[in-house]
């Protein structure tokens, strides 16, 4: 198994997002805008559900990593860091406060 990450992938899109768009697919998206982003990032979505729908592991696999790639060039292009989202994903735990108290020494 790898040791790839989202965030690694967040710094890859940040970098490419600022090539040129003759040799980047990232750039070609980021500079056709958020519309046509999100239009792709949509496109993304209804394949994976297809590919869930079928059942078809291998799909659903390569669909979800369409679907992830697209979700954080759009991320991109409206500036927030993916971060933002693990926080409120974190939040949605309940558990960052406990996290918090867990790793502070007691007193
Ligand atoms: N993970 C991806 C990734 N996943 C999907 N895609 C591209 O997303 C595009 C959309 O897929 P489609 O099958 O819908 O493509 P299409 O039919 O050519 O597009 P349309 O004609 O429908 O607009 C394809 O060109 C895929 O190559 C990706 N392009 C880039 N990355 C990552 O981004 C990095 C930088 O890529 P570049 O920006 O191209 O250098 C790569 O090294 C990868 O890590």
């Amino acid at each position: 198994m790898s040791e790839f990450t989202l965030n690694d992938l967040e710094t890859i899109v940040a970098a490419r997002a600022k090539a040129s768009p003759d040799e980047s697919w990232t750039a070609k998206l980021a500079a056709a805008g958020q519309t046509k982003a999100a239009k792709k990032l949509g496109e993304e979505a209804v394949e994976t559900v297809i590919a869930a729908i079928s059942q078809d592991r291998k799909d659903l696999v390569c669909e979800s990593a369409d679907l992830i790639y697209h979700l954080l060039v759009v991320l991109n292009i409206a500036h927030i860091p993916l971060q933002d989202v693990l926080d409120e994903l974190h939040r949605r735990t309940g558990q960052s406060g406990l996290q918090e108290k867990a790793s502070r020494p007691k007193s």
